[in-house]
């Protein structure tokens, strides 16, 4: 009887909150500018059911109808979409000392250590904090240096892998975001933790890396997900969609996987390198944290330390990795511009060795394809959601204080008014001379801004845009590429799954043909 009576109670509240909520915006509309257009919502639920899937492509469908700025209410709560770069650039330039904060979300509470990490937590003093010791340990230009040994070692282990999957007598296909998100996690790993993550990054996974995996994909999923509990907190306790439930579950994984490797890194001590390399990892450094050259505290608790590592982690692997998928798919379809990019990477690094971080600044054509790709690919479609602090007015429209924003940064990309042939591969947009040539992926630009803008934007993008880029180049320069037998490049299937990261519907599944010296591969003894 009683959750029947909780049930019954429930509605009766979120009707009370509806019919208040109406009331609330005719009385703001009288005394504002109007609210955003938007389609018009349902009772209590609101625009929920107008999301679908996937949100960014339906979102972005709107447009013709209500215009880049959107106005929906998901459940009690205001929601605007910013589909336009010009308003983009109103929320996250003008006004984004307003919107620095991100909504209240159940992965926060659930996963993210109730907000104690860097990627939710409310702009003020722990943000700063985190940011600060990220920055100045793991992004700046000196620690990138110091660590790119060990991107280039685990990408030339990655590359031997798909050299000696060739050779195997199987002639099975290769599924490149395996590979990809192996390397990407162990470069990450041995940065931050000093050690692997995933077996030996030869695709001799062990079952351990093959549940942390698991677990990185789950949360981006469950992530992903527009609980109705986040829109209507009083059916929270309801778990309608049981989200919050298995949020909890995935958690207490995260929780035991990132306590064990904390302990053990303890009675291990803080030293690691071999031969010339003998940095500590970021781990030990925050360990020794205590506080910076201001006088500023920055010393970490355990929970505080586990809930970095836990972002880090999850949004520093799938990103790179998906995007160097989805760049090989899109120059497996595109066989002549693949030839341009294997010509210039032959000019600028030969065929006697593999390609080098410090070769990237040459090599123009790569870049403007990597660019290319996270136009029509963005790994975050939707970013991540802000918070508007105060009320404020964007284009003459009425956003009221705690609207969630959402910026759609795929259907920016994809705006037929700013990019000619929008939905065409074509590189060749940002080459020297072109339509698009001064335009670049780190925030100033909002006409393309895969790792978002203004204060929120993403932390890791030097790190994230060297990786993709370094790894784009490797596959490009190191291998032609062949799909399994039947299946033709220009049919390839080239759909999207849903989830918080755009991750392709079917894997990538490929042949590599070695096309350097054999030696380069390091599976022959030279
Ligand atoms: C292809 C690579 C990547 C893409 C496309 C990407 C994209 C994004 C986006 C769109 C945001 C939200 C920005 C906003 O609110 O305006 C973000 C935030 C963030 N990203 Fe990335 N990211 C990438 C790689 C990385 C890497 C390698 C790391 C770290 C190892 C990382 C760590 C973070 C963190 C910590 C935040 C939260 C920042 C904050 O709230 O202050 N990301 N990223």
């Amino acid at each position: 009887m009683a959750p029947l009576v909780l049930l019954i109670s429930s509605f009766f509240i979120a009707t009370l909150i509806y019919i208040f909520l109406n009331l609330r915006t005719r009385l703001l509309n009288r005394h504002h500018p109007p609210l955003p257009p938007g389609p018009k919502p349902w009772p209590i639920i609101g625009n929920l059911p107008h999301l679908g899937l996937p949100p960014h492509q339906n979102l972005a469908a709107m447009v013709p109808t209500y215009g880049p700025l959107i106005y929906l209410r998901l459940g009690s709560v205001h929601v605007v979409v910013a589909c336009s770069a010009s308003v983009a650039a109103q929320f996250l330039k003008t006004h984004d000392a307003n919107f620095a904060s991100r909504p209240p979300n159940s992965g926060a509470k659930h996963i993210a250590y109730n907000y104690k990490d860097l990627v939710f937590a409310p702009y003020g003093h722990r943000w700063r904090m985190f940011r600060k010791i990220c920055a100045v340990h793991l992004f700046s230009v000196k620690a990138l240096d110091e660590f790119r040994y060990i991107r280039e070692e685990e990408v030339a282990v990655m590359t031997k892998a798909l050299a000696l999957s060739n050779n195997t007598s199987t002639n099975s296909p290769v599924n490149l975001a395996g590979l990809l998100n192996v390397c990407t996690t162990n470069a990450l790993g041995r940065v931050l933790l000093g050690r692997r993550l995933c077996g030996d990054g030869e695709g001799h996974a062990d079952l351990k890396s093959q549940q942390f995996k698991e677990m990185v994909v789950e949360l981006m999923v469950l992530s992903g997900v527009f609980n109705i509990s986040d829109f209507i907190p009083s059916l929270e306790w309801l778990d309608l969609q049981g989200v919050a439930a298995k949020m909890k579950k995935l958690h207490k994984r995260f929780d035991a996987f990132l306590t064990t490797i904390i302990e053990e890194h303890k009675m291990k001590g803080s030293d690691y390198g071999s031969g010339t390399h003998q940095q500590q990892d970021f781990l030990s450094k925050l360990f020794g944290l205590k506080e910076d050259v201001d006088g500023e505290e920055l010393k970490l608790t355990d929970t505080e330390i586990k809930a970095l590592l836990l972002n880090l982690f999850t949004a520093g692997t799938d990103t790179s990795s998906s995007t160097v998928e989805w760049a090989l798919a899109e120059l497996i379809r595109h066989p002549k511009i693949l030839a341009q990019a294997q010509q210039e990477l032959d000019s600028v690094v030969g065929k006697d060795r593999l390609v080098s971080e410090s070769d990237l600044s040459q090599l123009t054509f790569l870049q403007a394809i990597v660019k290319e790709t996270f136009r029509l690919h963005p790994s975050t479609p939707l970013s991540l959601p802000r918070i508007a602090d105060e009320d404020c007015e964007i284009n003459g429209y009425f956003i009221p204080k705690k609207s969630t924003l959402i910026v759609n940064v795929w259907a920016i990309a994809r705006d037929p008014s700013i990019w000619s042939d929008p939905l065409r591969f074509q590189p060749e947009r940002f080459l020297p001379g072109s339509e698009k040539a001064h335009i670049d992926v780190k925030g100033s630009d909002f006409e393309i801004i895969p790792f978002g803008a203004g204060r929120r934007i993403c932390a890791g993008l030097s790190l994230g845009l060297r990786m993709v880029q370094f790894m784009t180049a490797t596959l490009v320069h190191a291998f032609n590429w062949d799909l399994p037998e039947g299946q033709l490049a220009e049919k390839l299937n080239m759909e999207e799954a849903y989830g918080l990261t755009l991750q392709r519907a079917s894997p990538l599944m490929v042949h590599p043909k070695p096309r350097l010296a054999a030696h380069v591969y390091g599976t022959t003894k030279t």
